[in-house]
């Protein structure tokens, strides 16, 4: 696969850089915009040009989702018209239907997505225990979307205990320990099975290895448990040292994930120059980890990427305690959109968008409840908007 540069890339130099920490205080102030990273391949770049409109506009499917999701997805849209990005929003429900099978998206939505091969997503409930299968899994499942992109980085001016995270974690986004395959034995025992196949390691694995080669970053690390599920990690792990032989370019190792979670929480910078990957359930408790790194789940967005469609999504959930009051970050999902926008090839709506955010939360002085400010939503997106 090969992969288009755009202003997004950096050099590695530029990569490795420390982040500085930037005064509140400064009026006119500009920060220096640790860029974004475009992961974009010429093949998906095609596909988006062969689905521009004749008013030069693309159509991306818009899941607003549960909780706080109506309110940060009300921020994305005003912050897209504001910067003229020229995407229509087709809203679509995914209130599962109602069966006695397997839990299903209504096909209006399903159609949606495959029509229009993108997708952004809001955060989806799903029910403690009883109730519907998770939407947000079904939804990577339906489209196949192998790859769960979870980049986390520093934002210049929010002060947290490191200055200079970077990192980013891959996840299997298919299969694990989310395989839905639960079942009781006898009354008092159930079983829950990890599905791990060589099929979907090798093909979340050979992403890594591309991903790491697009953004420039040396070394792909896995983080497993081979030693405890010597099967199924095990699988994981062999897999990844035959796919690392593919890309003599990529320094490849692995890490047990309890002794990455100690090493990232005592000093991250290490992993600056790492993408992380590793089954399901592991990426999916690691990022909330790493959001934690950098000032919380507020901040970090994330991509699922299949070989048809993707769906941009922020890390976060729905946020029942803050939601319907205003409160709500929505950079998280922002990012994610900025990521979207980077897959489609449309760097420079991008990095407008992007640029912007960042000099909002640099400056300080508009910031949301999360960032120990005391802006409401619908204030820090205005504070977005007036930097467009
Ligand atoms: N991809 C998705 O759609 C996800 C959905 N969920 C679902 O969300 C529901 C709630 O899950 P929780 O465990 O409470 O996780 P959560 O991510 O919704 O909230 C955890 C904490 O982070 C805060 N938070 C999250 N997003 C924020 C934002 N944008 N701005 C400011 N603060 C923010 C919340 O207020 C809360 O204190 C559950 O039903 C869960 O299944 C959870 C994670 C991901
Ligand atoms: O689907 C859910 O309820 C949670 C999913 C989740 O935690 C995630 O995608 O990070
Ligand atoms: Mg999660």
């Amino acid at each position: 696969m090969s992969v288009t540069r755009s202003l997004f890339t950096c050099t590695r130099r530029q990569l490795l850089a420390p982040s500085r920490t930037f005064a509140r205080s400064s009026a006119a102030f500009v920060p220096k915009i640790q860029a974004a990273r475009s992961y974009a391949t010429e093949k998906k770049i095609a596909q988006f040009n062969g689905q521009k409109k004749a008013n030069g506009k693309y159509t991306v499917t818009f899941i607003e989702g549960d909780g706080i999701g109506p309110e940060v997805s009300k921020s994305v849209k005003q912050i897209f018209a504001a910067a003229d990005a020229p995407i229509d929003w087709e809203p679509v429900d995914v209130t599962p239907i109602a069966s006695d099978g397997p839990t299903a998206i209504p096909d209006e939505a399903i159609q949606s997505v495959r029509r229009n091969l993108v997708a952004l997503k809001g955060p989806l409930a799903t029910p403690v225990g009883e109730g519907h299968v998770s939407l947000n899994l079904t939804l990577r499942r339906t489209f196949n979307l192998f790859a769960n992109v979870r980049p986390c980085r520093s934002l210049q001016g929010y002060k947290t205990p490191y200055d200079n995270v970077d990192t980013v974690l891959i996840r299997e986004n298919t299969e694990g320990e989310y395989s839905g395959i639960e079942h009781i034995v006898v009354d008092g025992v159930v079983q829950c099975i990890k599905l791990i196949t060589r099929e979907a390691s090798e093909r979340v694995l050979r992403f890594a290895f591309q991903y790491a080669q697009s953004i420039r970053k040396p070394r792909v690390r896995v983080v497993h448990k081979a030693t405890i599920m010597k099967m199924s990690d095990g699988l994981f792990l062999t897999t990844a040292q035959n796919v690392a032989k593919e890309f003599p370019d990529i320094e490849f190792d692995s890490e047990l994930l309890d002794n990455a979670c100690l090493k990232m929480v005592t000093d991250p910078t290490p992993y600056n120059d790492i993408v992380m990957v590793m089954p399901n359930l592991y990426g999916d408790i690691l990022s909330d980890m790493c959001a934690g790194l950098i000032g919380g789940l507020g901040l970090t967005p994330s991509g699922n990427i299949g070989d048809e469609c993707s769906i941009f999504e922020a890390v976060h959930g729905s946020a029942p305690d803050i939601a319907g009051k205003n409160l709500a970050n929505p950079t998280a999902l922002l990012l994610s959109s900025v990521m979207m926008l980077q897959h489609m090839g449309l760097n420079s709506h991008a990095e407008r968008i992007h640029r912007a955010i960042l000099q909002t939360i640099a400056e300080g002085k508009t910031l949301t409840g999360d960032l120990r400010g005391n802006a409401k939503t619908d204030e820090y997106t205005n504070a977005i908007i007036e930097k467009l």
